[in-house]
């Protein structure tokens, strides 16, 4: 094939980096010309990245993908997508031009999940951020300036959803010597006892747990589950952690109850807009640990997203039955 007729693909995201490094992109390599970006894209910039792309590739990236973008785009023939869902790609406009779309698997990114809680959750309780600033600005320990750290043994964990992810920070929490309690719009108490779990009422979860944690699928039902009245309920001391959906809390209110210091912290991973914007409420507050949405992001899961990604471009380049075609 001429340099001319090479196929270009482009990786546009972020951590497209890692998954180009971890992948086996020989083959692809052989056959195509391959760019990547090494931050996501918007606007203009987008549309001048992608403008010569026969085919892209979208990691962990919510760039919407519309017809007005892909009338602009005249050349695109194929789209892969990191994981399994990417609610801001339109499949209808993308149908309309022929255009294929694909995705990749997740590899173990519950585990990787339920691992990022435990990171939040024991972070926060043995504050490691404020005690890494204070030695970075020179400090030692000041037993004065930061309250002592509790223990968990011995202490409740509420989990709002017991499924995948919920299940296997129960795990851990018993392991720790928690007792684990639990409410999920099904939840029975067999269920809750297969888990070692008690199913209790939300509002019990809320009033009783040093630390609750929420990790339910976001739906219309669930929107703003945790709203002022419910967050009120917490202990002064209180731990709430979210690696689920934003959506799950009603993000003003929760601005307001840790002002109130109930819940006492908040450990997020999750945000209504990501990126997080510069401007918002939550980067001022001093009693919260926040990361990027860092749940699923570990070298296994990009392993196999790598790998995920590999395949697909392989198939459709060398004319063979498209791998996990979505439309
Ligand atoms: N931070 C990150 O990087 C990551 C975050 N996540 C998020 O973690 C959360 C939990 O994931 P996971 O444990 O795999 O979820 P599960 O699919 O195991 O579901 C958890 C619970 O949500 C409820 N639920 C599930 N599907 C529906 C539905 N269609 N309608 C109503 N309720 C439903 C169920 O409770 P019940 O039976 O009581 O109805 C279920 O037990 C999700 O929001 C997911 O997006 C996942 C991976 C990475
Ligand atoms: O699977 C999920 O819900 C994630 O958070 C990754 O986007």
């Amino acid at each position: 094939m001429s340099a001319a007729s090479r196929p270009r693909i482009v990786i546009a995201g972020d951590a497209e980096q890692a998954l180009r490094r971890i992948g086996n992109w020989q083959a692809i390599d052989a056959l195509a010309d391959v760019s990547v970006h090494h931050q996501p894209l918007r606007g203009q910039q987008l549309v001048e990245a992608l403008q010569d792309a026969d085919a892209l590739v979208l990691v962990r990236d919510r760039t919407p993908i519309d017809a007005a973008l892909l009338a602009q785009l005249p050349k695109l023939k194929y789209l892969v997508f990191t994981g399994t869902r990417n609610t801001t790609l339109d499949l209808a406009a993308l149908a309309a031009r022929s255009i294929p779309v694909s995705h990749t698997e997740w590899g173990p990114s519950k585990d990787s999940t339920c691992e990022m809680t435990w990171s939040l959750i024991l972070g926060a309780m043995r504050q490691l951020e404020q005690q890494t600033a204070l030695l970075r600005s020179g400090q030692w320990r000041s037993a004065n300036a930061v309250p002592l750290a509790g223990v968990l043994k011995g202490q409740t964990l509420g989990l709002i959803g017991l499924g995948e992810i919920g299940g296997r920070v129960a795990k851990v929490g018993q392991a720790l010597g928690m007792k684990v309690i639990t409410w999920s719009p099904r939840m029975t108490t067999e269920r809750a006892a297969e888990h070692g779990a008690t199913a209790v009422s939300l509002d019990e979860l809320l009033s009783s747990s040093r630390v609750v944690s929420l990790h339910l699928v976001p739906t219309p039902a669930s929107q703003h589950l945790l709203n002022a009245e419910k967050l009120a309920l917490m202990q002064p001391g209180s731990l709430l952690v979210n690696t689920s959906r934003s959506a799950l809390i009603d993000g003003a209110a929760l601005i307001t109850a840790l002002q109130a210091g109930r819940p006492g912290f908040a450990a997020l991973d999750v945000f209504d807009v990501e990126p997080l914007p510069a401007t918002d409420g939550l980067r001022t507050l001093s009693n919260v640990l926040l990361t990027p949405h860092l749940g699923f992001v570990t070298e296994p899961v990009y392993e196999r997203f790598a790998q995920g990604v590999t395949e697909c471009l392989h198939a459709w380049l060398t004319g063979q039955p498209l791998v996990r075609p979505l439309n």
